[in-house]
């Protein structure tokens, strides 16, 4: 029994770790025990070594307060692959299944989207600024993703929800909103399903499908939302001069939100082809079989 601090190098042979968080993907205690004559079968799937360096198996589950996960793991290498676990966080495509189903019982009690935000907004803003740590786990190599598009992706995200939506009251009743909240919740929950039925080693067809054809659509509808929810808070920063310095001021600086505005939109134009092509090329890579080099980002 140890924490999540357990000293990996000192450890040799197989290992399944079992953890209890007190709301999911959240940090807490681990235990490890040696595997040899421990893994059961966990909710009817056999864990096995296969000889990777990363999780061999994991299975999350748990309830909307507090999540237990299960994996088994080699440490013929050091790395510290239960912190790799642990902060990938594979059991995001729930946190985002209960986003998804407050959406709907929202929709369902009011018949309108008037109030969605704020009725989903914490658990929205919480979601996604943990999103910051998938740019942490390029930067430090336990994903392969480039840095560049999970930062640019994540980043837009993140500024939509706070420096946009969340600062400016008045937008947060637009239909705009709704549109690339439910692209986001329905990519991640895909997404995160994806993930994990990978590493699982049983993954459906249709997770695999769904990964690389929605956001066919999802992307621009999506960007569409982003984009006219920017726009619809152009005229009330106009207005307020909200976070914006005008000079005269001591540090003799000034800053302008609503032309920022402006030119992040503006950015949209080279920024988001880029997203969209390279993913075009990961869907004929992974559904097509496709060998594509990519240049170095
Ligand atoms: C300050 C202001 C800045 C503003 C900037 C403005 C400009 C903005 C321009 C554009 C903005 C776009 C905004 C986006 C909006 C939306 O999201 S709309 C909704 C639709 N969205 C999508 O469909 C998103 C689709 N895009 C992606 O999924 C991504 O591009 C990606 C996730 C960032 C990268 O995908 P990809 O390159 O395919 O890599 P990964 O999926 O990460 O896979 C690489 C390998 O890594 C493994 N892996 C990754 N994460 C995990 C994990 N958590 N757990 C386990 N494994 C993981 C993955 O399995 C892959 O492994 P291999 O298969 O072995 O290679």
């Amino acid at each position: 029994m140890g924490s999540l601090f357990l000293p990996f190098g000192a450890l040799s042979d197989r290992f399944l770790c079992m953890g209890m968080t007190p709301y999911p993907g959240a940090p807490g205690l681990v235990s490890l025990w040696p595997s040899s004559g421990c893994p059961p079968p966990v909710a009817g799937l056999r864990l096995q070594d296969n000889g990777l360096t990363r999780p061999n198996k994991q299975l999350a589950f748990g309830s909307e307060h507090f999540s237990f996960f299960f994996f088994c793991f080699s440490t013929d290498t050091f790395e510290p692959i239960c912190v790799k676990c642990l902060v990938l966080g594979q059991v995001r495509d729930r946190r985002w299944l209960v986003l998804a189903i407050a959406m709907v019982r929202f929709y369902m009690e009011k018949g309108t989207h008037k109030g969605l935000y704020k009725s989903v907004q914490k658990t929205l803003k919480f979601f996604q600024t943990f999103a910051l740590l998938e740019i942490v786990h390029c930067l430090i190599g336990i994903v392969p993703t480039s840095v560049i598009v999970a930062g640019v992706q994540v980043s837009s995200r993140i500024f939509m929800v706070w420096l946009v939506t969340h600062s400016i009251k008045p937008i947060q009743n637009e239909e705009s909103v709704v549109l690339f909240l439910v692209s986001w919740t329905v990519t991640e929950i895909t997404r995160y399903s994806f993930y994990t039925f990978s590493l699982l080693d049983h993954l459906p067809y249709f997770i695999k499908w769904a990964r690389y054809n929605f956001f066919i659509i999802l992307y621009p509808v999506g960007v569409a939302g982003e984009l006219l929810t920017i726009y619809a808070a152009l005229p009330y920063v106009k207005k307020t001069g909200m976070f914006s310095i005008r000079l005269p001021n001591k540090y003799n600086i000034s800053f302008d939100y609503y032309y920022f505005l402006l030119i992040t939109m503006a950015s949209y134009i080279p920024l988001f082809p880029q997203l969209y092509f390279h993913m075009l090329r990961q869907r004929r890579k992974v559904l097509h079989g496709e060998v594509i080099v990519e240049k170095d980002d």
